[in-house]
Order: C-alpha cells, then structure tokens, then sequence
C-alpha cells in the first residue's frame, strides 16, 4: 500500500499529540515525517458510492423472504467492499455516546498518568501509546488507548457463517470464539492545522476476524475500493461501521475481503473513534474453512498460521516487505 513519506527521519519522541497541541507547537511534530496525502492518493470523488447499509433487524427478521435478502446484502457487502454501516443494531445512541465521553475523558488525564500505562507489549492487558506507537518511520497524530477483553464475549459471528453458506455457529467452533480475543480500542485524533500533512493512522488492514467501531461523528475514516481512497460519511444517528479483518479473509479462502483503510486527522476538531477487534483463540491456527475449498474451483488461498503469531508477526513491520496478508497468499500459475 503506498503512502508518500517525503521524509523518513524519525520525529523525536512527543510527550503526547494532545499535550504537543496544547503547547502550540504542532507542526514542529509532524514535520520530521512529512505525509503528502493527495500527492499520488486515487481520491474518489464526493459523488462516488458510499459503503453498504446493512439493517440489522431485517438480518434477524423473522420473515424468510427479508432475512434472506438482508444476508445476500452482507455477503455482498463483506466479498465487494470489506466494510459496512449498521443501522437498527439495537446498540442506545446514550450507551455509545457514554463510551466515547467516557475515552474522552482519559485522554484529558494527565501524561503522568496515562504513561503509567504505556507499552509496546501487544498483549499487555492496558496500553497506552502515543505518535508513533512503535512504527519507526512515520509520526502518527493519534492517543490510543488499548484494552484487552475477558468474556463475555460478544462475537457476532452466526451471521456470518450464514452469509458464507456454513452452519450457524461454525466460526464459533472453529475459531474457539468463546475464549477468543476480543481487543477494546479507543483513537483520540486531535485537530491538526495542516491535515494534509499528518496522519491519524496509515493504511492498514485489521489483524482478527472482524471489527466494530463507532466515532465522535466527526469524519476521517477512508477506505480503499476499486483502487481509490473513498471517504466514509457517518450517517446521522450514529452507528457501527463493521469491517471485515485478516482471519477473516483466510477463514474465509479470500470470499471476504479484509480491505486497506486509514484514519485522517481533522483541521478543527478533534475526532475519535473507538474500535472492537475480534479475533480467534491465541493458539488457534487459521486457514481456509475446508467446506469453502474446492481443489478444482477454489483452491487453497492461505497458508495457515497460529492467530498469536500472526499477531506478533504484524507487529514487526520490515521496510518494504509486503503486506503480512499477502506473504500468507498461496498463488495459482
Ligand atoms: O479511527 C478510525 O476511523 C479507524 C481506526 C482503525 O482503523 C483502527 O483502530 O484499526
Ligand atoms: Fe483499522
């Protein structure tokens, strides 16, 4: 995936973007790693598609005829485009708001408190980073906050074994859903004068097999399709974006797609988004479902891989290297 990295002297280490704002020096952070972003970006225009609208109540209607055309939509969405909106999932609008108040809130603490909890360790239980978060070339304009789950697990995953043609709760048996990784997320991005010149988050794809995130409403989240970078517009009422991620795609032999996206810093405000990442149980290996490999007509897409290494391997990111997803691809001549 290309971004255009004019610079790729190291920024030095910022005590936090928020703490960097409120010292009115912003742009001295950004400048050592200089993103361009409309520099060779494939912008779509305003008037392109927008990504699906998946309702949920028709998903559990108890009308056959509506059921069944609402997951023919989610299949369609989770093979053409990677990402939908959720509308009707019966989450309170106050329960969301709650939860972004809440993030807010601890990104307002002090740094002295919030470095309490700063780590490179992946699977540490509390992580707070800041800028960088360990990418070692490009300055990030971005708080994180990352949670690792216990259960209850929430994994919302009968509907898309249906969607695939599989028995209800496949995923959950193959993927150990019930003790599986379940990663709370929560993006502070504030605003940044020149937001062309900084970046909330570079492209990447999701690690586990599905995500949910819901946002302050401001925009920024752009997603790649048919090759162009294409703005994601929250709809009013707010609402959960869902994406499909990496095990995903190889559960699922490449019929889903885990697709590139990335989160743009906002000139005037500040915007947050906060992030469920599900994922299979840490030792479970993850390949093709056999049900969906037919030698003949769809072979093998992937070579399997234990979830924990896929994790730590996506950690070390080497210059060049091609995407983690694509080094697992198997080729067909
Ligand atoms: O903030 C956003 O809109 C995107 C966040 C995201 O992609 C992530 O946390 O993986
Ligand atoms: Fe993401």
């Amino acid at each position: 995936m290309e971004i255009s990295v004019k610079s790729l002297v190291p920024a030095p280490k910022p005590a936090s973007v928020k703490a960097l704002l409120e010292s009115s020096i912003p742009c001295g952070y950004s400048n050592s790693a200089v993103l361009n972003l409309n520099e060779h970006d494939n912008i779509a225009s305003e008037t392109e598609e927008s990504i699906p609208i998946i309702d949920f109540s028709l998903l559990t209607s108890s009308d056959p005829i509506r059921r069944s055309e609402a997951i023919h939509q989610l299949s369609h969405a989770c093979q053409e485009w990677g990402f939908f909106m959720l509308v009707n999932h019966g989450v309170p609008e106050s329960l969301m708001k709650a939860v972004i108040n809440g993030c807010d809130e601890i990104f307002n603490m002090s740094l002295e408190e919030k470095e309490t909890y700063e780590s490179h360790d992946i699977w540490a239980p509390i992580r707070y980073n800041t800028g960088s978060n360990g990418a070692k070339s490009v300055s990030m304009w971005r708080e994180t906050l990352r949670v690792l789950m216990h259960r209850p697990y929430s994994f919302p995953s009968e509907l898309k074994a249906v969607s695939l043609g599989l028995e209800e709760f496949y995923i959950d048996k193959a993927m150990d859903l019930e003790s599986g990784y379940e990663l709370f997320v929560a993006n502070f991005y504030p605003s940044y004068p020149q937001p062309e010149l900084a970046m909330g988050i570079p492209p990447h794809t999701d690690c586990g097999l599905l995500t949910a995130l819901i946002h302050n409403g401001v925009v920024g989240l752009e997603i790649q399709h048919r090759g162009k970078w294409l703005h994601v517009k929250p709809l009013p009422n707010a609402i959960l974006i869902i994406n499909v991620a990496d095990q995903l795609e190889i559960l699922s032999n490449g019929i889903c797609k885990s697709v590139f996206h990335r989160a743009l810093v906002n000139s005037s405000v500040t915007r947050m988004s906060v992030v469920m990442a599900y994922g299979p149980l840490h030792d479970k290996v993850v390949g093709p479902a056999p049900e969906l490999i037919d030698i003949q007509g769809r072979p093998p897409a992937f070579t399997p891989m234990e979830f924990k290494k896929y994790m730590d391997l996506k950690q070390t990111k080497i210059a060049g290297a091609p995407p983690l997803l694509d080094q697992r691809r198997i080729r067909t001549v």
